[in-house]
């Protein structure tokens, strides 16, 4: 038998998933670590964590299924995007990894663009602006702050990345999530000289680049001891999670789109022309299609909102969940549901850790508005869902005004798993929204990207074709739609009202 194994380093947690060559899952394994957010507005990991659950992940799924490490043909890997990982010249890590969601560096930002003669010309080659989330800013943080660490540093790469230097020995990546570094020639698919003369970045520092289904090593003699994976065995390039999961939604061709709410939130399109937003307000970046982009929003705290209030306000609903043997957020979102749209008139901004699309802030925060003595925990939680939600349509809403149309957005992420979650996103987005019949996303998605750098299929569009099925959508109800319409302009209004409070706070 043929099996291919996807790994993703998420946020929360790394899955790994074994599959058969049709793209069933095998066998599973996700192993949990912490976030760490030593300031406010800082979020950093320990890539020791990441290690310890992907060698924890793979011994797992082999010994789950039972299989021959020798039948594996290919393995790929995914992982959340920008955070910066550095290494000393023996390939040690040299401070925590600072993450997608860190906002430390506004004032690298700005200098970047200085740097580079202005933001125009940064967008240009890069097809983005400075953003707080990319790793540029964050390597120009670290030399300006921790110059004895930076004067160590031989090695810069993003967390999947990390995971192939301990499988294969290789410093390697691949566009998509290198697209997110903001030192990546976006429309020519390599590192930009001009960017990195300018940023003074030394370019023996950065990984080689290939396209997502390239083999890029192989695993060690060291990582086979360690994981019960046989020795040899290809690794490709893989994909950032939004590319990886596009691959695994079958998002590869124009006209396709799909949204996740993961700890982040994301509405992702696929594009074969290179389209930028003018402003900066979504992402251009290389998909993992040979050739083609993709567009998409960013809202930071989306499933992560959710978590913080279950894990601030819902001690109560774990217990009696526990109890009930089911999923406190199944518990949670049952008795939000019966609260009705509008939350009982409290609409939530979910800026808990400042936000990207649409309002590019690194100081704005969450809020509650319209809080009232009637309003109990479960108004509270709609609240959540709904804000998170209404943030997903003001990405949709740039998308569409760059003419990137779907007629179906695919759910994806531990929300999209929310049957009800997912009606609001249909509500609220004006679009059915549907499901794949595979729920692994990303880790299928770079388990078909190593199958066709193994050669099992010809292209990445015929493997998303031949494996990815889609299940029957949930329309939009038109009342619904109505109803939620009105929150929404209010909402959209909340930001700028705001604003400057959020940042007389941040110069407290
Ligand atoms: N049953 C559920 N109902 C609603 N939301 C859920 C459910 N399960 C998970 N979530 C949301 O999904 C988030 C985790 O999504 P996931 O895709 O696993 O994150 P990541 O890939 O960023 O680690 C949680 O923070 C939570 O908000
Ligand atoms: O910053 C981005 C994309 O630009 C995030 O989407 C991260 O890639 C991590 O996301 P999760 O999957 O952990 O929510």
């Amino acid at each position: 038998m043929n099996y291919l194994l996807g790994i993703d380093i998420g946020t929360s947690g790394t899955k790994t998933v074994l599959f058969d060559e049709a793209g069933h899952g095998v066998a599973s394994y996700t192993g949990e670590y912490p976030m760490a957010q030593p300031k406010n507005g800082w979020a950093e990991q320990d890539p020791a964590d990441w290690w310890k659950a992907v060698v924890d992940g793979i011994r797992a799924v082999l010994a789950k299924s039972g299989i021959d490490a020798g039948e594996i043909r290919g393995i790929g890997l995914s992982g959340q995007m920008h955070s910066l990982v550095l290494l000393d010249e023996k390939g040690e890590v040299l401070r925590p990894s600072i993450l997608w969601c860190d906002q430390r560096t506004a004032v690298e930002c700005e200098e970047i663009h200085a740097l580079m003669g202005g933001k125009e010309r940064y967008i240009e080659i890069t097809a983005n602006p400075a953003l707080t989330g990319f790793t540029a800013g964050k390597i120009l943080w670290v030399r300006k702050h921790e110059p004895e660490i930076y004067a160590k540093a031989r090695h810069i790469l993003l967390a999947k990345d990390y995971i192939r230097y301990k499988l294969c020995n290789v410093f390697a990546t691949e566009v998509s999530d290198a697209s997110g570094m903001g030192l990546l020639d976006v429309p020519n698919r390599c590192w930009s000289q001009e960017v990195l003369e300018k940023l003074d970045i030394d370019p023996a520092m950065l990984a080689k680049v290939y396209e997502s289904p390239e083999v890029t090593g192989t695993i060690t003699a060291e990582a086979a001891a360690l994981t019960g994976l046989k020795e040899g065995t290809i690794v490709v390039g893989g994909a950032g999670d939004n590319a990886a999961a596009a691959v695994g939604t079958g998002v590869v061709e124009d006209g396709r789109a799909f949204a996740t709410i993961g700890t982040s939130g994301v509405v992702f399109a696929h594009t074969d022309k290179l389209s930028i937003d003018p402003k900066g307000r979504v992402h251009t970046f290389c998909c993992a299609v040979p050739g083609a982009w993709h567009v998409m929003g960013v809202t930071l705290a989306a499933g992560q909102s959710l978590k913080w209030y279950r894990d601030n306000f819902c001690d109560a609903d774990k217990v009696e969940a526990e109890k009930q043997g089911v999923d406190p957020y199944d518990l949670m979102t049952a008795e939000a549901a019966k609260t009705p749209i509008g939350s009982n008139r409290l609409i939530y901004l979910p800026y808990l850790m400042g936000e990207r699309t649409p309002h590019l802030d690194p100081d704005c925060r969450g809020a509650f508005v319209g809080l009232s003595g009637m309003h109990t925990r479960y108004d509270l939680v709609r609240a959540v869902m709904e804000g998170v939600t209404f943030s997903l349509r003001d990405c949709a809403e740039i998308l569409r005004g760059m003419g990137v149309q779907s007629d179906v957005i695919l759910a994806c992420g531990g929300g999209g798993s929310s049957a009800f979650w997912r009606q609001m996103m249909a509500d609220i987005l004006g679009c059915p929204v549907a499901t794949t019949i595979s729920k692994e996303g990303p880790a299928l998605g770079v388990a078909i990207l190593a199958g066709v750098g193994a050669g099992l299929y010809p292209s990445v569009p015929e493997a998303c074709r031949q494996i990815v099925g889609v299940n029957a959508s949930q329309d939009p109800v038109a009342e619904h739609v109505a109803e939620y319409d009105k929150f929404y302009e209010i909402y959209r209004g909340l930001y700028p009202a705001l604003k400057d409070s959020w940042k007389a706070l941040a110069e407290l």
